[in-house]
């Protein structure tokens, strides 16, 4: 049997919601073999964030060596970078083990309001992580940052899109998380066509992490062989499952649930 493996490059929440939590878990219930290499710590629960933490860029460096000179990854996704030292070490190593099947997930903003990469590092985003991008996936707010275009319309969105793609990156997926509309329209673009992703909304306020385990499961099914639109249309189902049986933990804003996709409606309410 072929064991299938992904890394993740992202931030550890305690809360285990959210980062490199959200994605062991999501490669776990997919069939994948995870593996992590951590950029920073955050004390974090469902309230907010009370701490973050970042690690060496060395220590970071090391861990992804210690996976490339050993367990060869067949897909990588990076989530909390925190700064433009740990973006370039990253991009370096990424470049140096060749390691291809690359998802962008470019944390910002946690939902409470916490800054999880700094202003600065915007431009390290860009040059150096986006030209080696399989994919990236910002949510509203983020792909507004990077294409630097306001977006308040799904052709707006499209515009958007097409100036990422621009930047390097082989698809674009621009999440519709952040629109207030009934259907949820996620929006990827591979440089030729537009595919939508869409799905009802669901009326809750356990959303945390849901960026996260979306392109986590879009890594773990890229892992598996899959072409990246139907890696998108695996991940869709599995965030929508995970938020509609939302475990209802935390006083704030609670974590998905990443075993529903597997065992819908058995642990639910
Ligand atoms: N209320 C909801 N109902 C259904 N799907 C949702 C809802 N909120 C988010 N999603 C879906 O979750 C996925 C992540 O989208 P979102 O825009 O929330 O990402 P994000 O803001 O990066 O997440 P995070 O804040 O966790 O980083 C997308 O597929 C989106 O359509
Ligand atoms: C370590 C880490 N990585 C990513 C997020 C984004 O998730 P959210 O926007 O749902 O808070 C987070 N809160 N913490």
């Amino acid at each position: 049997m072929k064991v299938f493996k992904a890394l993740t490059i992202a931030g550890s929440d305690s809360g285990g919601g959210a980062g490199i939590q959200a994605d062991v878990k999501t490669f776990q219930e997919l069939g994948v073999y995870g593996m992590t290499a951590i950029t920073a710590i955050t004390a974090q629960n469902t309230t907010g964030v009370q701490g973050v933490y970042p690690l060496s860029v060395e220590g970071i460096a090391k861990q992804i060596d210690s996976i490339g000179t050993d367990l060869t990854p067949d897909a990588v996704k990076t989530g909390m970078l925190f700064n433009s030292e740990i973006i370039k070490v990253v991009a370096e190593k990424i470049t140096q083990y060749q390691w291809s099947n690359l998802v962008i997930d470019p944390v910002m903003i946690a939902k409470g309001g916490s800054p999880l990469l700094q202003a600065e590092a915007i431009e390290a985003l860009k040059d150096y992580l986006l030209p080696i991008a399989t994919v990236i996936t910002p949510n509203i707010p983020e792909a507004e940052v990077i294409s630097g275009i306001k977006i308040t319309n799904l052709s707006e969105r499209k515009e958007a899109a097409k100036l990422i793609y621009n930047l390097g990156a082989k698809n674009v997926m621009i999440k519709g998380g952040h629109e207030e509309t009934d259907q949820m329209i996620d929006l990827l673009y591979d440089g030729n066509r537009f595919f939508q992703f869409e799905s009802k909304r669901i009326a809750t306020k356990n959303t945390h992490g849901t960026g996260c385990t979306f392109s986590a499961a879009i890594t773990a099914e890229l892992a598996k062989g899959k072409n990246i639109v139907d890696s998108i249309s695996v991940a869709k189902h599995f965030i929508q499952a995970a938020i509609e049986d939302d475990l209802r933990i935390g006083t704030g804003h609670g974590p998905t649930n990443h075993w529903a996709y597997n065992k819908r409606g058995a642990l639910c309410k």
